[in-house]
């Protein structure tokens, strides 16, 4: 899946992933409308309207990029009728040939770790049959718990070539209250992003393993560092627009040939119609809005990239 994922970034030209993170209140009112008249005010009604909304955004951005990142906290919160709508956009997706990153940031102990990984990644064995649940073709996982607790994921993703996303740096303001503290003088991240590339040893794409790293682009300088300290580790990089990060702050998490990191954006895509530079595509055609913030955003970095 690493290779492909390459294949797709060099085909469109978009080291870019959409994060498809729908609140309700980034959903048109005429869409909630609809979908209240039909499920009324329910969980439901929740559901189809995020999944109808997300659709409508696929449908028009999927020819300019390689892959989408669904956020899971934002169907969990509608419960199993959340979830289905999840689902349905990574089934979605798929049909439409994206590669899909679950956002589900998971690890617990061994056994645990393993159900997830089944769960997400790879296939639950029932009876005599083995069956994919919800099948997306990398996942986030939070390394907190240590090897035992990414060694199942690494497992399946061998067995299924799919692919992983570790925590090394993440991109929230208070996020070096732990992945920054010094352990015998060198910052903890340092340590995980070392940890990163050696569970990726022996597990590699063409030019990259499939145990990839999340590195915010919030701070460019220790996403610098990292791509020294993991350089077979491709670079999932969030943080992008919303939370400030632009394409000239992220020319050091790639590669010589402008490869190695993919970096997301959500709201600033998903919600462009309300911001001031979009706003005049109206709520009406929010998926208009969302493609021309794609070209903007592919536009940024591939320019950040040129210039370096
Ligand atoms: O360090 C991290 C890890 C994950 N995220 C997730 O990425 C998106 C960012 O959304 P924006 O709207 O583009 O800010 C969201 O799903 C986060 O949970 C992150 O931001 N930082």
């Amino acid at each position: 899946m690493i290779n492909k994922l390459i294949n797709k970034i060099k085909k469109t030209n978009a080291p870019i992933v959409v994060g498809l993170d729908p609140m309700l209140s980034y959903v048109p009112e005429h869409i909630q409308r609809k979908s209240f008249q039909e499920y009324g005010e329910t969980l439901e009604g929740a559901a189809d309207a995020i999944w109808q909304f997300n659709k409508e955004i696929i449908d028009k951005i999927y020819d300019l990029i390689p892959a989408v990142k669904p956020q899971i906290a934002m169907y969990e919160q509608f419960g199993i009728e959340g979830l289905k709508a999840y689902q349905k956009t990574v089934n979605y997706c798929k049909e439409k040939d994206l590669i899909v990153i679950g956002d589900i940031k998971r690890g617990d102990i061994g056994s645990t770790s393993e159900a997830y990984a089944i769960g997400h990644l790879g296939k639950v064995q029932i009876g005599s049959k083995k069956i994919s649940a919800f099948n997306e073709d990398f996942v986030t996982v939070n390394p907190y718990l240590g090897t035992d607790g990414i060694k199942p994921f690494v497992d399946v993703c061998k067995e299924e070539k799919k692919g992983l996303f570790i925590l090394v740096k993440t991109s929230n303001p208070s996020s070096g209250e732990f992945q920054d503290r010094l352990v015998d003088g060198r910052p903890l991240y340092e340590y995980v992003g070392e940890k990163v590339a050696k569970w990726g040893e022996g597990h590699m794409g063409d030019s990259y393993s499939y145990i990839g790293a999340v590195v915010g682009a919030t701070y460019p300088e220790i996403g610098k560092e990292l791509r020294k300290i993991m350089p077979k580790a491709f670079i999932l990089v969030p943080g992008y627009g919303a939370q400030g990060g632009k394409g000239a702050d992220l020319v050091h998490y790639f590669d010589d040939n402008g490869l190695g990191a993919i970096v997301n954006s959500s709201r600033g895509i998903i919600a462009a119609y309300k911001q001031e530079t979009y706003s005049h595509f109206g709520a009406e055609n929010f998926a208009d809005a969302s493609r021309q913030a794609v070209i903007h955003m592919i536009k940024d970095i591939s320019n950040a990239l040129d210039r370096c």
